[in-house]
């Protein structure tokens, strides 16, 4: 079995708590420990791109942590140890992580799997690009965000036009996602578990009220009417488009998977106030 570790960078707690972890698991089991965190602690470490080939990774830090681990990650399960100041997607306390990592590895040694549970992710592709599935959401926007700005927007689903309208932007956010950006600016909050992904306008200048699609169905945005289009997956994986042009919106083949104990997701709503 092998375990990664991604610790957040600078955090000299969450490279503790990574040995902690590291020393606390069987010597069967090999433990990698992402590249800048094990510089930083004299060790050997590796790609967090090439965590896909592990059987459990765990993140220590907080919510971009988290989103950075599952960028490298793919379908592997992770389990989140909360040292952030939300930690909407870590359910494990730092006190527990050790416990809590060491259930998970004995499940595995003794079953062949670990325990997860899986999220879908958006995939957003175009002509020729595609870019890392969205554990939260991707944003299709103008150059800039503000009045002046933006971009005109055209959504449809499953080919039918849904709305158009000069936007800054169209937000398409997972139930995982719905806690985050999707909800600043004015998406619903979506129970885990529902099979619906979330398209919210930004700031659009037409009627564009909140739509709740299948996860089955594709969405289209089409971007006109600005310099060029900015399309992004979890605030992070970035692709500057020209206009006019097309993305495309729809389920990933496969799903992130979370590792451990859920959290309640109402009253995990408390660490958003
Ligand atoms: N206005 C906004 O609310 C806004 C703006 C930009 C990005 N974001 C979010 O930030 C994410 C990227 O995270 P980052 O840490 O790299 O950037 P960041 O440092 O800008 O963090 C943004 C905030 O979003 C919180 N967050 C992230 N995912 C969450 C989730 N699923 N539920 C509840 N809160 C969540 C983080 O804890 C953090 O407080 C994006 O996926 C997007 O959802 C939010
Ligand atoms: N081990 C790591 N190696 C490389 N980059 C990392 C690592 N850990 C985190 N990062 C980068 O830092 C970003 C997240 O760091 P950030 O400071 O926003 O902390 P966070 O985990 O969201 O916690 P907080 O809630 O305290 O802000 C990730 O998106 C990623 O780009």
């Amino acid at each position: 079995m092998r375990v990664g570790i991604v610790a957040q960078r600078g955090n000299a707690r969450a490279a503790y708590l990574a040995a902690d972890i590291a020393d606390a698991l069987p010597d069967e089991v090999e433990v990698w420990v992402d590249a800048a965190s094990a510089d930083a602690a004299g060790l050997d470490g590796h790609e967090v791109s090439a965590f896909s080939t592990c059987d459990l990774v765990v993140s220590i830090g907080g919510d971009g942590t988290f989103l950075f681990a599952a960028r490298g990650a793919g379908s592997v399960p992770i389990l989140g140890v909360n040292l952030g100041e939300v930690g909407f997607l870590n359910a494990v306390a730092p006190d527990d992580a050790v416990a809590a990592v060491k259930q998970e590895v004995e499940r595995y040694l003794e079953t062949g799997a670990v325990r997860s549970r899986d999220v879908p992710r958006i995939e957003a592709s175009g002509a020729d690009w595609v870019l890392t599935p969205a554990l939260n959401e991707v944003v299709v926007q103008g150059p800039q965000r503000g009045h002046g700005q933006g971009v005109t927007v055209e959504v449809r689903v499953d080919g039918s036009l849904y709305t158009a309208s000069h936007a800054d932007g169209v937000l398409v956010s997972t139930p995982t996602g719905s806690t985050a950006y999707n909800l600043s600016e004015g998406g619903p909050l979506v129970q885990p578990g529902v099979h619906g992904f979330v398209v919210t306008g930004m700031c659009a200048e037409d009627a564009m009220p909140p739509l709740v699609t299948q996860t089955g169905s594709e969405v289209t945005v089409r971007v006109d009417d600005a310099e060029h289009a900015v399309v992004s997956s979890d605030g992070s994986n970035t692709r500057e488009i020209e206009t006019p042009s097309e993305v495309t919106l729809r389920e990933a083949d496969e799903p992130a998977r979370v590792a451990g104990p859920a959290s309640d997701f109402f009253q995990a709503l408390g660490k958003l106030e």
